[in-house]
């Protein structure tokens, strides 16, 4: 990203709306908006295979393993409004795991573009599955989209959820419902 670039953008679009860019409080207002969207962008840079680099262990167990809760931020592509909420993971082992915190870490590498919820919930499933080589993944996301409630239709307590299911958690009502009790849900 050209920072120099994005802040005279910023500066232009200041004036659209508007406003002054020369005035005191806006003067650093440009810089400001370039570094925080180099940071909510920055899941395009680096890839998934470095996010959980050294992080995947040998382990002989085949049981299911649960990160839930794990709180997110990202920007809708229609509209790059904020959407914010959680996402639980779980994955049924198959001879390795992975370091819990990559899978927090995996949640933000995609969570920090543009983004559908649809979408970032199906990409961390993928990600997970080919780090860890599970026998199944489900990945659920909960989220609330400031594009609905802010603007648009102004509903405020409108949550969207998400799921991804991939190998045994697709296959077996068991194992989904396995899944589904230990993230304190009693259907999707
Ligand atoms: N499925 C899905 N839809 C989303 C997501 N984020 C935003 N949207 C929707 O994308 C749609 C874009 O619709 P448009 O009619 O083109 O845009 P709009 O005129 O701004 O629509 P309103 O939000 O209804 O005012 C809207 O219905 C949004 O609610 C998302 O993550 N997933
Ligand atoms: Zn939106």
């Amino acid at each position: 990203m050209d920072a120099a670039k994005v802040e005279g953008l910023v500066r232009e679009l200041l004036r659209e709306i508007g406003e002054d860019p020369a005035r005191e409080g806006l003067l650093q207002t440009p810089a400001r908006v370039a570094r925080a969207l180099a940071f909510l962008t920055s899941g395009y840079r680096g890839d998934a295979a470095e996010v959980v680099h050294r992080a995947v262990f040998a382990q002989p167990t085949n049981h299911m393993v649960i990160a839930r809760d794990i709180e997110l931020y990202s920007l809708c592509e229609h509209h790059l409004l904020p959407f914010f909420g959680r996402a639980h993971i779980g994955y049924v082992a198959q001879g390795r795991v992975i370091g819990v915190s990559k899978l927090a870490r995996l949640v933000d590498h995609f969570a920090r573009r543009l983004q559908i919820q649809e979408r970032l919930t199906e990409e961390v499933a993928g990600a997970v599955q080919e780090a860890v080589k599970a026998d199944g993944v489900g990945v659920v996301v909960e989220a609330q989209h400031l594009c609905m409630m802010m603007r648009g239709v102004e509903k405020q307590n409108s949550m969207m959820t998400t799921s991804a299911v991939l190998g045994s958690f697709r296959r077996s009502t068991a194992t989904r419902a396995e899944f589904l009790t230990l993230i304190g849900r009693r259907h999707l």
